[in-house]
Formats: C-alpha cells, sequence, structure tokens
C-alpha cells in the first residue's frame, strides 16, 4: 500500500502509475469537493482531466490512512511542504518528497524540510525530468530515488519502480535536491531568452552556462558530480528548459516578452533563486544566472540590460 499527499498534477500523476502497477493507493487531497469529484468521475478534473483513475487508487482525506504503507509520496509544492506535514505525526511510512526546491526562510531542500519537521523520520526524494501528464498516460520515464539510507533507499526503489517508471538510486540526496531545485532558475532563465527572441545559441549557451553554475554550488554545497551529471541534474535540466509544457520554462517566456503569468501556477523556481541567491552571498559564491533571474522576478533589472551585464562580464576560461 502507498499514500499520496497531494492530488495536483504530480501527486495524482504518480498515484495512476502505482496504481495501474498493481499498489493498492491512497491518494489524500486537502479539498472535501475535490475529493468528492474525483471520487465521483474517476479522474482529476482539476489538474488532470484526460487521465482515468486505475480501480486500486483511492481518493481520501484521511492522512493517517494515506500514511500507513511502504511510503508516502509527499506531492505538494516545496514552499507549503512544513505547514502541509505539520499533523503527521510519527508515520510508519517512509516519507518521500516529490518537490523541487529550496525553502525560502531556511535554505533546506525537501528531505531536509522532512527532518527539521518531524525528526527520527526516515526520508528520500523523487526527482527528474517528468511531466506529470506524460507519467499518468504510461509514457516511459526515468527518476532519482535518493535517500541516504542504503536500505531503505533499495526498498522503495523496488517498491515504486513500474513498467514504465524506472527509478535509479543515489544516497546523494544533496545533489539530487540541488539538481531538481536549481534546473528551475534555469528554465526560468531559458524562458526569459526565448521569449525576448534572443534564439536557441542564447539558450544553448544560457543553459550550458546555466549548468556550470549548478556544478559550482554542488561543489560547494557537497554534492557529488555524478548526481548534478545524471538525471535529477542535467536531464531534468534538458527537459525543463526546452519544453513550452514547463510552468519554470513559461514563466520565464512571460519575463521574455512582457506578458502577465498566473500568479496561481505553481512555480518553484521563483523562491528557489531568492533562496539561492542569499546562500550564494553567504558563502562567497558567483551565481550570476540565479542572480539575474532574480532580477527579472523583482524587475530591477530588464531583460536586455541583463543579457549586456552578462555578455560583458570579464573574459574567462571555461
Ligand atoms: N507537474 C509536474 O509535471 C511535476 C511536478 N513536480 C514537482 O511536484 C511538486 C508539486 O507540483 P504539482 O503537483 O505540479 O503542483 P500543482 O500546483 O499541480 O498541485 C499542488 C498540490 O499541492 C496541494 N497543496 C498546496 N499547498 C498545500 C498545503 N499547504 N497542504 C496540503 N496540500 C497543499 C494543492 O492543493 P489545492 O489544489 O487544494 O491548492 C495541490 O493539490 C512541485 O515541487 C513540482 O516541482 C515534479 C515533477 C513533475
Ligand atoms: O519538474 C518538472 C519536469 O521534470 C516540471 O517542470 P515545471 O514545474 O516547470 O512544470
Amino acid at each position: 500500500m502507498i499514500g499520496v499527499m497531494g492530488a495536483g498534477a504530480f501527486g495524482t500523476a504518480l498515484a495512476i502509475a502505482l496504481g495501474k502497477a498493481g499498489h493498492t493507493v491512497n491518494l489524500w487531497c486537502r479539498n472535501a469537493d475535490q475529493a468528492r469529484d474525483m471520487a465521483e468521475l474517476r479522474c482529476n478534473r482539476a489538474y488532470l482531466p484526460n487521465a482515468p483513475f486505475p480501480e486500486s487508487l483511492h481518493v481520501t482525506q484521511d492522512l493517517a490512512l494515506a500514511a500507513k504503507g511502504t511510503a508516502l509520496l509527499i506531492a505538494v509544492p516545496l514552499q507549503s511542504m512544513r505547514a502541509a506535514i505539520a499533523d503527521l505525526g510519527a508515520p510508519s511510512a517512509a516519507l518521500v518528497a516529490c518537490c523541487k526546491g529550496i525553502e525560502l526562510h531556511s535554505g533546506l531542500g525537501p528531505t531536509r524540510v522532512l527532518e527539521d519537521t518531524l525528526p527520527g523520520i526516515t526520508s528520500a526524494v523523487l526527482t527528474g525530468p517528468s511531466f506529470a501528464a506524460d507519467i499518468a498516460i504510461g509514457r516511459p520515464t526515468a527518476l532519482t530515488l535518493a535517500c541516504a539510507d542504503n536500505v531503505t533507499g533499495a526498498v522503495l526503489q523496488q517498491a515504486l519502480t513500474t513498467p514504465t517508471l524506472r527509478l535509479y538510486r543515489t544516497s546523494d540526496t544533496v545533489g539530487a535536491e540541488l539538481g531538481g531545485a536549481l534546473k528551475n532558475v534555469m528554465a526560468i532563465a531559458c524562458g526569459a531568452v526565448i521569449g525576448a527572441g534572443l534564439g536557441d545559441s542564447a539558450r544553448a549557451a544560457t543553459m550550458t552556462r546555466g549548468f556550470a553554475e549548478m556544478q559550482r554550488i554542488g561543489a560547494a554545497l557537497g554534492a557529488r558530480p555524478e548526481t548534478l551529471s545524471g538525471l535529477s541534474g542535467l536531464g531534468d535540466l534538458a527537459l525543463t528548459c526546452t519544453s513550452d509544457l514547463s510552468r519554470n520554462y513559461r514563466l520565464g517566456l512571460s519575463l521574455g516578452t512582457g506578458e502577465k503569468f498566473d500568479p496561481s501556477i505553481t512555480v518553484e523556481g521563483a523562491a528557489t533563486a531568492h533562496a539561492m541567491l542569499r546562500i550564494a552571498n553567504e558563502k562567497g559564491l558567483d551565481v550570476p544566472i540565479t542572480r539575474t533571474v532574480t532580477e527579472l522576478l523583482d524587475g530591477s533589472t530588464t531583460i536586455t540590460d541583463a543579457i549586456d551585464a552578462l555578455m560583458t562580464r570579464p573574459l574567462k576560461e571555461e
């Protein structure tokens, strides 16, 4: 039995994939009307209307029920996760964060927020290149499951792998979380480049220098280089910086074109850019793309000035 907390796009997609693979899945939803609607229609009309629920997927508002079983997958936006899990108590299930980002006020990533809020629990993070819509309809997807404890990690890898969802395992939670968090910042930057009409060459340069920035940050914060070159880093960077399906990329597009962006849409990269800039300033790290993204978001620079500033930095070795 597996629980999923959060009936948004990603939680629902994971619940469907795991249900189709034969697991009994309890999908917890905080909103009573949405829960009733999903139970009656057998689909999540609000977030994933084209993906019917398998029979073994049960909608619940009983969090204690969702927290029983092998794992509880927590698929709420990172900035809301601390509040969302506050009432979990001492769950028997291993907690698997399925979110990407750095908490604004604490500077912590997903597993650290879980451990900080619920001391003594076993935590892991599931991250990597995957759109909810692809997972929900059974398109092949490969993700990283990171757990500091190798025994628990192996149990979770086995339990959560399905015929269409292939999980690679690492104990490097720092690297996996940084990859997932920072690729969203780079996706905003790439969206801005394309939105402003600067072209694919400029996007390739932004992705590549963005990856160099991710590696620099990773080295300073204790990530393993091979984790950042894997699915959770380079893999997710490639997906998110090149697809209109990405909300972070679309926010960037709107910064580039000057169009409005719906503030109710989940975009993890915005808060993460600000959290990362603070950490980088404290550690004396050079993060020009992250800094530029915060300035574009705050409106303290324009895309034209930002590009001028990036292009006229002192020349350096690659
Ligand atoms: N969508 C995708 O393709 C992918 C998303 N992710 C990651 O998954 C995480 C969740 O994103 P996603 O599912 O897309 O986001 P959505 O906006 O689709 O859904 C967010 C869900 O979280 C719920 N929620 C928000 N705040 C709380 C809270 N305080 N307590 C309980 N529930 C809460 C929302 O409930 P309500 O509807 O009531 O507001 C909603 O069910 C993000 O970190 C994202 O980066 C990772 C890979 C792919
Ligand atoms: O994380 C994702 C793909 O791996 C989803 O990206 P967005 O949150 O930008 O939509």
